[in-house]
């Protein structure tokens, strides 16, 4: 198999964030405790998600896991909230605030008009569960990954997207187990509830993300972004309908018409729409 080209796109201290032929990945790089994420971790990571979103030249976003561990040499995509950094209110931040600053990761992920492929080479654990439920698909290691949401032992609940979407995916029945019993779930397991679409040998993990990235990047762009809006909308209530309609306006703004409407206005005249374009 041919080698990506990546390039460091910027320097984090939890995260490793690279770019190539319009791929963005964003890893996880805290392999020696499983990936969990921590304030400085989660400020990171709307940092690059942010710089992909805003990127013109980015379609797709590959969000996964550096490893293995150099303690022992075990695999994650992510085991959730730093329990080192987790005090009464939250997690703590450089300032000693409490945050679950997670979710707006979560949102981002939703919303950002681009695909993000979750690439699992490990535990998906926790809200790291939750990440990859939110993600727009996932691509596990056949070997290495395992699928565990524990936020029930720990005393935390994601009540949005990590249950009652991930309900949604794999059934009622199905998600209240993963909730309330917390057991571990290989990749050919969760590929079989229909919360992973591929599981693939551990060595291709990378390799196929990126291959999946660059078929989406033949397609059209506003086709891709309005089929993920038009999909969230369903879930996504007054929120989803804002999202998809936002892009709406965007193409009407790139109509014949729009460029009239504003032109009319500015040089002080009646607009004229012209009589005969009202298709049916
Ligand atoms: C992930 C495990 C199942 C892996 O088990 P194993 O392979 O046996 O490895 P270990 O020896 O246990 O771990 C190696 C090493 O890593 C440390 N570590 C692992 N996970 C964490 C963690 N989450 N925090 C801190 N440290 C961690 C572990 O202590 C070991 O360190 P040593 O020094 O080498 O001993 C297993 O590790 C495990 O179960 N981990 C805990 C998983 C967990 O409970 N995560 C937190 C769930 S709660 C959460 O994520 C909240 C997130 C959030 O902010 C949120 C807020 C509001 C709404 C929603 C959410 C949301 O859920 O997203």
């Amino acid at each position: 198999m041919s080698t990506i080209n990546w390039k460091t796109a910027k320097e984090y201290k939890d995260l490793t964030y690279k770019k190539a032929d319009g791929v963005a990945r964003i890893a996880f790089n805290r392999p020696e405790v499983r990936n969990a994420f921590r304030p400085q971790t989660v400020s990171e990571l709307i940092d690059a998600f942010y710089d992909a979103q805003e990127d013109l030249s980015i379609g797709v976003v590959i969000l996964t896991g550096e490893g293995p561990s150099p303690k022992d040499g075990g695999w994650a995509f992510c085991s959730g909230g730093d329990q080192n950094a987790r005090g009464k209110d939250g997690y703590k931040d450089s300032a000693g605030t409490g945050r679950l600053n997670i979710l707006e990761v979560q949102r981002m992920i939703r919303f950002m008009p681009k695909v993000v492929i979750c690439a699992v080479p490990g535990w998906a654990v926790g809200g790291g569960h939750s990440l990859h439920v939110v993600c727009d698909m996932t691509i596990a290691s056949k070997e290495h990954a395992i699928f565990k949401q524990t936020d029930l032992d720990v005393a935390s609940v994601d009540a949005g997207y990590g249950s009652a979407y991930l309900a949604k995916m794999v059934g009622q029945k199905k998600a209240r187990e993963i909730f309330f019993l917390g057991r571990n779930y290989n990749a050919q397991e969760a590929m079989e509830m229909g919360m992973v679409n591929a599981v693939v040998p551990h060595k291709e993990l990378d390799q196929t993300a990126y291959k999946w990235a660059q078929e989406i990047m033949e397609k059209s762009p506003t086709a891709i972004k309005m089929a993920k809006f038009a999909m969230n909308a369903t879930d996504d209530g007054m929120v989803g309908q804002q999202v998809f309609a936002g892009e709406m306006t965007r193409l009407i703004y790139m109509t014949d018409e729009a460029k009239e409407g504003r032109d009319a206005f500015l040089e002080k005249r009646k607009p004229n729409f012209g009589g005969n374009k009202w298709l049916p």
